[in-house]
């Protein structure tokens, strides 16, 4: 996992808090303080990680929580609005405004450029992009076919000679030769031959003369820790068009401090590298990254999944608040019983959200596919009517409807139970916390 260790720590003293029976200021700055610990392990720089800790305290100490939030809640909610902001607030991604889009990448020797460079093509090849690889490196011969064999498999062209000797005229042909070809994105991979920042930005300056990319992105090794600090600064002075990439923060120790070094320059970081693998490139996006630091959940890949299934069930907000609210008709509990097939057990949906840890009895939400399309046959054989309030299904109307779709009474008893079941547990549900949670489904703008 990314940053496990950072991730940890700070999820263990955000949980003191979440276990403490009062907050009190002793606990408050005991958990800042933990926070701080955890920071600085990571190699996060003492003064950036004193000026975030300050606010956090300052924050959790004179704030008072809105109403029906709780102390420990609003505390969570300052920890994680805090660190979002000191990673940079909002993501920053890439945007391919024309076509051909032009990036150049540059890097120190080894930093992961070569590799991010083939990530990157996948990246943009996935979202529909035709791209176009262009190796400049004249300085290691074995570049060439490294980032060949990285992209071969998925059908991404990459130009380069590993015989020419001058690296402008690469980078210039290859931009060239896939205008031609009426690419979308062209990515071009420079030397990354230099040890230090100066020879880097006079090579970025000199292909930069030569193809006048749209982006330049300079890959950074996340486990220099906060010595990207130099790199990322003499970058950004070099370059109104810069951006980031810090790589290898799967298991590195230093992540936060690279991270958070990047950022206090006004670097703005566009992807992380978190695996070996060509899949292993993340847009950074603060927000995400952090709740998934602290452990919140993944709000954001909860919020995709539901536009994912909304597109093939229409599934909306209204059927989510109705849904929550225990206010349902047979039809609602039909579409969200399928909706939750689909997405995975509820329950893990649940702990997706920050704060919540329901634990929903099984038979309320355990139901097969063959169970589904039982279902639906009864359904069928239903008016109306029945369908809208099945409350007025008495047992000659259960018999009729058994008749009518060739099932059991059983089958239709069953599936009245087990909207009965789903109606009372939802109904029985806290009000405020399900209140929170129906905010928490607002697919618009959605804050903790
Ligand atoms: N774990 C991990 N390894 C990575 C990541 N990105 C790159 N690497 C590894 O880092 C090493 C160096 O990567 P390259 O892409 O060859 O680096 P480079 O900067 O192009 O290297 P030179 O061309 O020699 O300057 C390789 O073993 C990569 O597999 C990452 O996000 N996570």
């Amino acid at each position: 996992m990314v940053l496990d260790k950072l991730g940890q720590s700070l999820n263990n003293a955000l949980r003191k808090l979440a276990r403490a029976s009062s907050v009190d200021e002793a606990l408050v700055r005991e958990v800042v303080r933990d926070i701080q610990r955890a920071l600085l392990t990571s190699d996060v720089n003492v003064r950036l990680v004193l000026d975030l800790t300050k606010k956090i305290e300052k924050r959790a100490l004179e704030e008072r929580p809105p109403a029906g939030v709780s102390k420990k809640e609003h505390i969570i909610k300052i920890v994680y609005e805090e660190l979002t902001n000191f990673l940079g607030k909002e993501a920053k991604p890439i945007e391919i405004k024309e076509k051909p889009t032009v990036l150049l990448t540059v890097g120190i020797q080894g930093s992961g450029k070569t590799t991010s460079v083939a990530k990157l093509a996948r990246y943009f090849q996935k979202h529909g992009y035709k791209v176009g690889l262009v190796c400049s490196d004249t300085w290691r011969p074995g570049a060439y076919s490294q980032l060949k064999q990285l992209v071969e498999p998925y059908g991404i062209e990459v130009f380069g000679n590993p015989e020419e000797k001058d690296a402008v005229k690469l980078a210039r042909e290859g931009v060239e030769q896939f205008k031609k070809k009426g690419v979308d994105v062209i990515i071009v991979d420079s030397a990354g031959r230099h040890k230090e920042e100066k020879g880097l930005i006079e090579e970025m300056k000199q292909i930069s003369e030569a193809i006048n990319p749209h982006e330049v992105i300079l890959v950074i090794d996340g486990t220099i820790g906060q010595q990207a600090y130099n790199q990322a600064l003499a970058f950004k002075e070099a370059t109104p068009i810069g951006s980031i990439i810090v790589t290898k923060l799967d298991g590195s120790a230093k992540g936060g401090g690279a991270l958070s070094a990047v950022v206090a320059t006004g670097a703005p970081i566009k992807f992380i590298g978190v695996g070996e693998k060509i899949d292993d490139l993340e847009p950074f996006d603060p927000k995400r990254f952090v709740s998934r630091l602290l452990g919140l959940g993944d709000i954001q890949g909860l919020l995709e999944k539901f536009e994912e299934l909304s597109k093939e069930t229409e599934f909306t907000e209204e059927d989510v608040e109705k849904f929550l609210k225990g206010k349902f008709s047979l039809k609602d509990m039909y579409a969200q019983l399928e909706a939750m097939r689909k997405m995975g057990p509820l329950q893990q949906i649940l702990k997706m959200i920050p704060g919540l840890g329901y634990s929903i009895p099984d038979e309320v939400i355990k139901v097969s596919e063959e169970r589904l399309k039982k279902f639906k046959v009864i359904m069928d054989s239903m008016t109306e009517e029945e369908l809208e309030n099945p409350e007025i299904i008495n047992y000659s109307r259960i018999k009729r409807i058994a008749r009518g779709s060739g099932t059991s009474t059983k089958d239709v008893k069953e599936l009245l139970n087990q909207y009965k079941q789903m109606k009372k547990f939802f109904k029985g549900m806290d009000k405020r916390k399900l209140a929170k949670m129906a905010r928490k489904f607002n697919f618009g703008g959605l804050g903790i």
